[in-house]
């Protein structure tokens, strides 16, 4: 089966093999760190070799859940922020319909899915409740620290609704929690409701958490196969293992990056041609913003899809401050194709284009474009992704999840904290008359 393969060459790329070699020592050796768990972080690193163990329970635990809320729901709604949010809905919306929330019943099996709490909108939440008022409703709640502002004051408001609808009883039996094994407010919480939860193992981080229950209960749910997601981790953790620089794509693509990074490229455009990878992006972007940008350091993620956005920001990648780099993500079959189809009259002269699938136009789009933005002096990387399946899925999670870490090293940071999320939170606290940050803002 062909992989997730990351690319590079030194014309699009501006970078030469000899240059990324000289890391091949550094590599090899902060390859041990992390492997051996001495480095940054290293009570994080749950994740690196977790989809190997035996989950066979878990995961059954979890596909039994999601098949009671598929039975007896219309709509889950999914609480959480962050790492608790962002790769959920990545997941689904890369290997869901397009439009899965908007599909008749017929041709949608699984329960419609609403994400709530991953920010302060009254209207967002006061929509939502107007929009699944007449669905019979489940709530996944999820969080970590089980304190997050967001997602708690989006709890206790649904708590309530569900509470007025359903009764106490049949509400609690909706109401999945997931959160740490042992400690934190929902966790109490959910112990006192007799709510089932679901575990976010205390050595993985938010951002690293998709492919646990954190992700896969909302994913499962949406009629995903959870153990393909998985298989393509696990293979990903073999692949990903090597620590020989040049037989490693994750490895290569940490590198590039921090070259890039130290010649003042120090905005990374992630590039999709699939809108259904717009939240995936945004996954990526939570992986390694929050995992590099410490210390005075780190490259700012950023997103676009294209061809929409080379209507808009495309002048500005071209033309504008040379301090972009770009990587493209490919997918190479996309799950449908249509081809051009030829028209007598020819007035929008596309006929030249007849018999052609609109995948291979794609393609061109690409390939134009990483010409135009390497003439542009973007430097460009790309990951192919086969077709956008739950194992290919499962295999880039892991694969950019590993070049973070990586990265996150060679760049001389801890890549599995955000001491910096907090500074907001403590002025809004204080701001809010929480008790204790009284002197918060007194000079
Ligand atoms: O799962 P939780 O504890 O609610 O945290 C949710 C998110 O919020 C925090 O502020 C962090 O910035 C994220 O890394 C985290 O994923």
């Amino acid at each position: 089966m062909s992989k997730v393969s990351f690319e590079w060459n030194q014309q699009n790329s501006f970078v030469t093999v000899d240059e990324v070699n000289t890391y091949k020592a550094e590599v090899a050796s902060l390859h041990k760190v992390l492997h051996n768990k001495t480095g940054a972080g290293n009570e994080f690193l749950g994740w690196l070799d977790w989809y190997e163990r035996d989950h066979v329970e878990e995961l059954q635990k979890i596909e039994k859940a999601a098949k009671d809320i598929q039975g007896h729901s219309e709509v889950l709604v999914v609480i959480g922020v962050g790492g608790s949010y962002i790769g959920a809905r990545a997941v689904i919306e890369t290997l869901q319909h397009t439009f899965y929330n908007e599909l008749p019943n017929s041709k949608r099996k699984t329960p419609r899915i609403f994400f709530v709490g991953n920010h302060v909108s009254s209207t967002y939440l006061s929509d939502l409740i107007d929009i699944i008022e007449d669905f019979e409703v489940s709530i996944n709640v999820i969080s970590k620290s089980g304190t997050t502002t967001e997602p708690a004051i989006a709890f206790r408001v649904l708590k309530d609704w569900m509470e007025k609808k359903y009764g106490k009883a049949e509400a609690a039996r909706r109401i999945f929690v997931t959160t740490d094994k042992e400690k934190g407010a929902l966790k109490t919480l959910a112990l006192k409701e007799n709510y089932e939860t679901f575990v976010v193992p205390d050595d993985v981080g938010g951002r690293y958490s998709v492919l646990t229950a954190v992700g896969l209960l909302p994913i499962s749910v949406a009629g995903i196969n959870i153990q393909e997601l998985i298989d393509g981790a696990v293979v990903a953790t073999k692949d990903l293992r090597n620590p020989t620089l040049l037989e490693n794509d994750s490895y290569q693509y940490a590198v590039l990056r921090n070259i890039l990074n130290k010649r003042g490229k120090s905005i990374e455009l992630l590039a999709y041609y699939e809108p259904n990878l717009n939240y995936f992006a945004e996954w990526w972007k939570q992986l390694f913003g929050e995992s590099e940008g410490k210390d005075g350091k780190g490259i700012f993620p950023a997103s676009v899809g294209f061809s929409t956005d080379l209507h808009s920001l495309g002048q500005y990648i071209q033309d504008g401050h040379r301090h972009l780099f770009e990587t493209a993500l490919y997918v190479e079959k996309p799950r449908h194709d249509i081809i051009v189809n030829i028209n007598e009259h020819d007035l929008d002269e596309l006929n030249y284009l007849a018999g052609q699938p609109m995948s291979y136009i794609n393609q061109k789009v690409l390939e134009g474009t990483t010409l135009a933005h390497t003439a542009g002096n973007v430097p460009n990387l790309k990951v192919t992704i086969p077709a956008l399946t739950a194992y290919h899925v499962g295999y880039l999670i892991y694969f950019f999840m590993k070049s973070c870490a990586m990265s996150g090293y060679l760049l001389g940071v801890n890549p599995f904290d955000q001491p910096g999320v907090e500074e907001y939170k403590k002025n809004m606290f204080a701001l809010l008359g929480k008790p204790g940050y009284e002197n918060r803002l007194k000079n």
